[in-house]
C-alpha cells in the first residue's frame, strides 16, 4: 500500500531515523537527507528543500540529543529542536503534508507522582527538554497536519545510547554504578519505527496531536543497566559474545546525587501509551521483550 506519495525524511543516520529508512519504503518514495544535505540550523535551506521536493509526508527524527552537552549549547540546541521543527510545521501547511516528529519525556519535571498523560502540562528542567518542548509548541502553533511522538530512553543496536555505553564499561570495569531514582521506559528504535509505521497506515487528520510511544513497564536506569546485563551473559555463550567483567550483582544502584551531571533529569520519566494503543489497536511490547529482541540483533 502507497498511503503517501513523497517522505521526505532527516536523520537517517540516527537511531530513530535508522529504523524508520527501510520500513517506509511500504509508505512510499522515500527522500532521505541528512545533515550534509540538509543542515536543520539553515531555515532557508529547510524551506527550499521541502518546496523542491514538494512530499505529503514529512518524518523528522533529526534532533540535538546530548542532553549535558546543551547545557553550554543552548542556542544550538534550540536552533535544532525548538525551530527548525516549526520551519517544516509551517511548509507542511502550505502543502497539505503530514509533519511527523518525535519528542522527549524530558518535557516533563518528573514531580508527577503516576505515568503522564498526553494532557499533562510539560515543565522541562534542562535546556534539551525547553527545546524540545518549544519544537513541540510550535508545530502545534502552525497549520500543519501532525504527530509529536513522545518517547524515551532510546536505544538500538548502534549510535549513542544507554545500552551500548553499559556493555562498553562492562567490557572495561567489574563494577558499574548507576543512578536508581530516575523512574521510566526504556524504548528501543525498532518499537518507535514499527509503531511509526502502523500509525501512518491507517492515519486520518482527526488523529492530529501529540502521543506518548514507549515501550511498556517501567523500571530505573539502574534496573535497565542489570537487565542489560542480565539478558547479555544468558546470549553470551550460544553467541560467542566476548565475556564481560561485570557481574550482574555488581551492577550497584546509586543516587542522582552521587552522579552528578550538567542537566538535570527527571525523576519521574514514566508515560502512558493508552492514547496510541487506542489509536492502533496494538500493544506495545514490554522493555524487556524490546530489549531481548535489540540484543539478538548485535
Ligand atoms: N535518544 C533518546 O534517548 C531519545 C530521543 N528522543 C527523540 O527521538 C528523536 C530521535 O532520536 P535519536 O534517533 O535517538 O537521535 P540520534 O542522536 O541518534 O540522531 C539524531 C540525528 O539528528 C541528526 N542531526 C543532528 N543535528 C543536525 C543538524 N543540524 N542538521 C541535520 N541533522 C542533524 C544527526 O545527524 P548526524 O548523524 O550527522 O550527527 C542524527 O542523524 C529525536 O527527536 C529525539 O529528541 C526522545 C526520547 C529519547
Ligand atoms: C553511563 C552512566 C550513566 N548514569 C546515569 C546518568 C543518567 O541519569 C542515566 C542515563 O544516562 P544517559 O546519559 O544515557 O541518559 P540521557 O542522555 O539523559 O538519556 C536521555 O536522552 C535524551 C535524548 C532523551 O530524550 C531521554 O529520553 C533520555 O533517553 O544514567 C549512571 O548513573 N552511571 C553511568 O555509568
Ligand atoms: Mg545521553
Amino acid at each position: 500500500m502507497t498511503k503517501f506519495r513523497k517522505i521526505l525524511l532527516t536523520g537517517i543516520h540516527g537511531q530513530v531515523g535508522n529504523a524508520l529508512h527501510p520500513r517506509l519504503q511500504q509508505l512510499g518514495q522515500v527522500i532521505a537527507l541528512d545533515r550534509k544535505q540538509l543542515d536543520l540550523t539553515d531555515i532557508n535551506a529547510i524551506r527550499q528543500a521541502v518546496r523542491d521536493i514538494k512530499p505529503d509526508l514529512i518524518i523528522n527524527p533529526a534532533a540535538y540529543t546530548a542532553v549535558d552537552k546543551a547545557e553550554s549549547e543552548p542556542a544550538l540546541a534550540h536552533a535544532i529542536n525548538g525551530i527548525a521543527p516549526g520551519i517544516f510545521a509551517e511548509e507542511a501547511a502550505r502543502l497539505g503534508a503530514l509533519l511527523v516528529h518525535y519528542s522527549t519525556d524530558y518535557v516533563f519535571d518528573g514531580n508527577k507522582s503516576s505515568p503522564y498523560l498526553e494532557t499533562d502540562v510539560p515543565h522541562p528542567v534542562s535546556v534539551y527538554g525547553a527545546s524540545k518542548l518549544a519544537g513541540e509548541q510550535a508545530i502545534q502553533a502552525s497549520n500543519a497536519h501532525h504527530l509529536i511522538l513522545r518517547t524515551s530512553w532510546v536505544y538500538s543496536t548502534h549510535g549513542k545510547n544507554f545500552l551500548l555505553t553499559i556493555l562498553r564499561l562492562a567490557a572495561q570495569q567489574d563494577t558499574l554504578r548507576i543512578v536508581a531514582d530516575q523512574f521510566g521506559a526504556p524504548t528501543s528504535s525498532n518499537t518507535i519505527a514499527d509503531t511509526t509505521i502502523a500509525i501512518l497506515q491507517q492515519w486520518d487528520p482527526q488523529h492530529n496531536g501529540i502521543y506518548h510511544l514507549v515501550n511498556s513497564g517501567e523500571t530505573n536506569w539502574h534496573g535497565f543497566a542489570r537487565e542489560i546485563i542480565l539478558q547479555y551473559v544468558q546470549l553470551q555463550k550460544q553467541r560467542h559474545w566476548q565475556a564481560l567483567k561485570v557481574q550482574p550483582e555488581h551492577v550497584i544502584g546509586i543516587t542522582t546525587a552521587e552522579y552528578p551531571t550538567p542537566a538535570h533529569r527527571p525523576t519521574n520519566s514514566r508515560m502512558l501509551n493508552k492514547k496510541i494503543e487506542q489509536l492502533t489497536g496494538l500493544e506495545l511490547p514490554h522493555w524487556q521483550t524490546a530489549l531481548v529482541d535489540t540484543l539478538k540483533q548485535l
